[in-house]
């Protein structure tokens, strides 16, 4: 069965090499002038495989696996005008965010525009420029429907790419977008200097209510606890190689950060505040990015923000 890849920004294109080891992908990008260079500038250093075909034309989009690699913020609108094309495939969504629109995530908005479609998540510690180099990583393939979980979990494996699969979408797909909110935080406790220790209770704090929100929108607790969660959580809140934690680096440093960078967290953030305030949950840290991302809370007072709540229980 032959694989597609829509959206040719670094972790598309990663998806798409690695992929294109085991046979022909179809890689779709809005701007594809950079692959007569042989190498994606998003993914520098990494030639792009003979197998490996790269379309701006969405009829040439004919697999019946389509990987969906866009900006989740992008998503809603790309299935608008896209969906009804990609329709009765497995679509198998990449993306980790929240829809600032509908407070859902990609898997939502994908089964909504294309209603005959199965739906999956990969997701995972992973990044674009490890897997491009084939460098070992684990993801989770996420899948409601169990028998399709394991045929997708064969198709997307690879020598160096490890899929473990479950049925739980909501869990695996949450732990993905609200760890880059946290992975935000984190970064931002280094860049004003805080230390490690007020990192390390910032993760802990974090994984505390990444799961609090997810449970109640319906996860299992324990996929919170594996690659797709915590697993990715600790990758991205303790690598510079990671654009949220670089962001949150720059928000606690009071420095630059390039604009145009895909920095999944911010938005996200302000999504899971509105949905949180809806339900009624505590998701301090949370709240505390989507303020520190809208310039609605200033970096001197973030501490003020977190350390004088209440004393409470563990
Ligand atoms: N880069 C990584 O290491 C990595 C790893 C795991 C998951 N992800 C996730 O993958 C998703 C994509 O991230 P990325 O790193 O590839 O971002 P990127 O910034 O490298 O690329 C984004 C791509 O999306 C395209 N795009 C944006 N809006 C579009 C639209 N409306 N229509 C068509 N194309 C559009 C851009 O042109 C660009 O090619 C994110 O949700 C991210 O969290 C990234
Ligand atoms: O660069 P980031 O922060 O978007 O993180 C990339 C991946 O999600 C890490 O698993």
């Amino acid at each position: 069965m032959s694989v597609a890849v829509i959206g040719s920004g670094a972790f598309g294109t990663a998806l798409a090499v690695s992929l294109a080891a085991k046979g022909p992908v179809t890689l779709w990008g809005r701007e594809t002038g950079w692959a007569a260079a042989g190498e994606n500038p998003r993914l520098p250093g990494v030639p792009l495989p003979a197998s490996l075909i790269v379309t701006k034309e969405l009829k040439d989009i004919t697999a019946p696996t389509v990987l969906l690699a866009l900006p989740a913020q992008s998503l809603g609108g790309f299935l608008t005008d896209h969906g009804a094309r990609l329709d009765r495939r497995n679509l198998v969504s990449c993306a980790k965010g929240i829809d600032l629109t509908t407070l859902t995530g990609p898997s939502a908005l994908i089964a909504s525009a294309c209603p005959h479609a199965t739906v999956a998540v990969l997701t995972g510690p992973s990044f674009a420029a490890d897997i491009a180099r084939g460098l070992p990583t684990a993801l989770t393939l996420a899948c409601a429907d169990a028998a399709a979980a394991e045929i997708l979990q064969r198709q997307l494996s690879t020598a160096s790419l490890r899929l473990y699969r479950t049925t739980d979408v909501t869990g695996a797909e949450l732990g993905g977008a609200l760890k880059n909110v946290i992975a935000i935080a984190a970064g931002a406790a280094i860049g004003a200097g805080y230390g490690d220790s007020a990192r390390a209770s910032i993760v802990t704090r974090g994984f505390a209510e990444m799961t609090r929100l997810a449970v109640t929108l319906g996860a299992r607790p324990e996929t919170l606890g594996g690659l797709s969660g915590l697993g990715d959580l600790v990758l991205t809140c303790t690598s510079e190689q990671s654009r949220n934690f670089r962001y949150g680096l720059a928000l606690g440093a009071g420095s630059e950060f390039a604009p145009g960078t895909t920095v999944e967290g911010a938005a996200t953030a302000r999504a899971v505040s509105r949905l949180a305030e809806g339900l009624g949950i505590e998701m301090p840290i949370s709240n505390l990015v989507a303020g520190l991302a809208q310039g609605s809370i200033v970096m001197e007072h973030a501490l003020d923000f977190l350390l004088k709540r209440p004393l409470k229980e563990e």
